[in-house]
């Protein structure tokens, strides 16, 4: 048999797990699963306690799922044939996995803590730097926190301006939403990303330029949209500070976060206000280095170390946990059985909990940038398929938008769902909560278990009589998977904790598919074209090189704006 390095996803477990589809899928019948295994429940969940930093505990229940013990035991099988482990003992290692780029993959290394006892990479160019960069970030954001740090006329920061986007934006959006309890109430945190003006334009509009700090956030230090709100934040500055004699007071109110240095300082920015990364930590695994400044700015330092203790228990878990107990390799397991063998094109994330309201948003390009490949490590074309469609909403909003499809759609679409057993809000007796959680039990429920034709007609009574189309509308035929996610309080280190076990969700499954997960070529071509297209936007004749469709386009926009 061969591996992904051929294209083909042919491991030995591939013919037994097709065969197990095959010929099983027709009796894999939530309803009758459940029926006949009273111990279902407790053969298919896991319960993860930390080992490590502040206490962690996360329920994980995969009794909803289309899973068999035959069929677990394959997948599991799939994994290990696939050579799972290996590669992420490479990882932690700090062998370059990242082949096309020839990188390490260690942000593992930045949550890890001497005592975790991981020994992650040691030798690897940086690792050692970590620990310096982090007293870094805690002296200088203990200092803006407390009023120590002050703005170029002596006053206090009171408004902290992010300027990222992608990897170098959504993890600290979603991390400082999620941990809004923890806030520092009076700091004012803004993100900005979008090249679109309006996004600086209405953001500027809110701050007070002595009282305001910029975080320019870019791993490359080139990214278009970030250099271009940089400047753009600058000038404003410089023009509210008094002109190019206020050159000098930049140092108080703009600090970088990145791996480039040399751009860095180009851009104005002294070195000793800027926060080091390295290449080993790709943009989307990132909220765990420097980038994740904004968040210790918003949350404190002791809440920011614990996000990255929760984390590295979970990377502890994840490297020493036997494939059958290990959380991210059974999600992974699953997921793949969705993917590619019952053809799902999507993976639903659905957190009832409102200030999870981003973690879509954030796994979107977690997942999707890391796994939308469809060419090998070996550079071969896929003949199977690769990452899922990410999307999701917060419970209970999702409910009244999207659920219908999920619900009595035409097509299949796994679910995470995710909750808190106890909610930082507990207003009216926790009146809400329990509503919201009424609702996260009930739709798993409903997803799997549905409603027969029976059930309908029995409820119906004489309504229902000689109105068939309205008794089949009321049927739920159930058998749509779920997998339920619970712990007790959404903490930094449980959030930590959430977001690794995701983090490796993604690394198994781009292992098992022989993608590398970890570059992101795909990104390129929209912004190469973009650059061409921006130098002939002037005039008509310049528009050229393009299809019949863009110049059109291009020349309506030119017939039709205004400066
Ligand atoms: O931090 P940077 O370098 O500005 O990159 C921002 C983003 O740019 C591109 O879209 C990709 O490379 C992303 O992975 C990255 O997160």
């Amino acid at each position: 048999m061969t591996s992904p390095a051929s294209g083909k996803f042919m491991y030995t477990t591939n013919l037994t797990l097709q065969n197990l589809y095959d010929t099983t899928r027709e009796s894999i019948v939530l309803k009758e699963l459940f029926a006949s295994d009273p111990q279902r429940f407790a053969k298919f969940s896991k319960e993860y306690n930390s080992t490590y930093g502040p206490p962690v505990q996360i329920l994980l229940d995969l009794s909803k799922n289309l899973i068999t013990e035959p069929v677990l035991g394959a997948l599991l099988q799939l994994v290990r044939e696939a050579g799972v482990e290996k590669v992420r003992d490479a990882m932690f290692a700090g062998e370059h996995i990242n082949t096309s780029e020839d990188r390490a993959v260690l942000h593992v290394a930045l949550r890890n803590f001497t005592d975790g006892g991981l020994s992650i990479a040691p030798n690897e160019a940086g690792v050692n730097e970590v620990d310096g960069v982090r007293a870094h970030m805690k002296e200088f954001s203990e200092a803006v926190r407390s009023g120590a740090w002050k703005g170029y006329t002596g006053k206090p920061i009171d408004t902290i301006v992010n300027i990222g986007i992608g990897g170098s934006d959504l993890g600290p959006v979603m991390v400082t939403e999620a941990l809004k309890p923890y806030a520092k109430r009076d700091l004012k945190a803004h993100f900005v990303s979008n090249i679109d003006g309006t996004h600086i334009a209405e953001t500027l509009r809110e701050c007070n330029h002595e009282t305001t700090l910029f975080i320019i956030a870019s791993k490359t230090f080139t990214t278009q949209e970030t250099i271009t709100n940089a400047e753009t934040a600058r000038s404003w500055f410089l023009q509210a500070a008094g002109g190019a004699s206020a050159q000098s007071h930049i140092a108080k109110h703009f600090v970088a976060l990145s791996t480039n240095t040399k751009a860095v300082t180009a851009f104005g920015i002294d070195a000793k206000n800027m926060f080091q990364f390295w290449d080993w930590v790709g943009g989307r695994y990132s909220l765990w280095s420097a980038i994740g400044l904004s968040i210790a700015l918003v949350i404190g330092w002791d809440n920011f170390e614990d996000l990255l203790k929760g984390a590295h228990g979970m990377d502890k878990h994840f490297k020493e946990t036997p494939l059958e107990q290990n959380l991210p390799v059974l999600m992974a397991a699953i997921g793949i059985w969705y993917n590619d063998f019952y053809g799902a094109q999507t993976l639903a994330l659905l957190p009832y909990d409102q200030y999870l309201h981003k973690f879509a948003d954030y796994f979107q390009q977690g997942d999707m940038e890391s796994n939308g490949k469809s060419i090998t490590k070996g550079g071969h074309k896929v003949d199977y398929q690769t990452g899922p469609i990410i999307w999701g909403a917060s419970g209970t909003n999702g409910q009244h938008s999207f659920y219908q499809l999920v619900h009595q759609g035409t097509k299949l679409i796994p679910t995470d769902f995710l909750a808190p057993a106890t909610t930082h809000n507990p207003i009216e007796h926790s009146k809400h909560h329990r509503i919201l959680l009424s609702n996260f039990f009930a739709q798993p429920e409903a997803l799997a278990f549905g409603k027969t034709e029976e059930e309908v007609r029995k409820e119906l009574g004489k309504e229902g009589e000689g109105n068939e189309a309205l008794v089949k509308s009321k049927v739920f035929a159930g058998n749509r998977p779920s997998t339920s996610i619970m712990f007790p309080l959404l903490t930094p280190a449980v959030l930590g904790a959430l977001i690794a076990l995701y983090e490796h969700k993604i690394f198994v499954q781009g292992v098992v598919w022989g993608i590398n997960s970890f570059d992101q070529m795909g990104v390129e071509l929209g912004k190469v074209l973009a650059k061409k297209i921006l130098a002939q936007l002037e005039k008509p004749t310049d528009v050229v090189g393009h299809d019949s469709s863009t110049t059109g386009l291009i020349h309506y926009y030119q017939k039709h704006r205004k400066e």
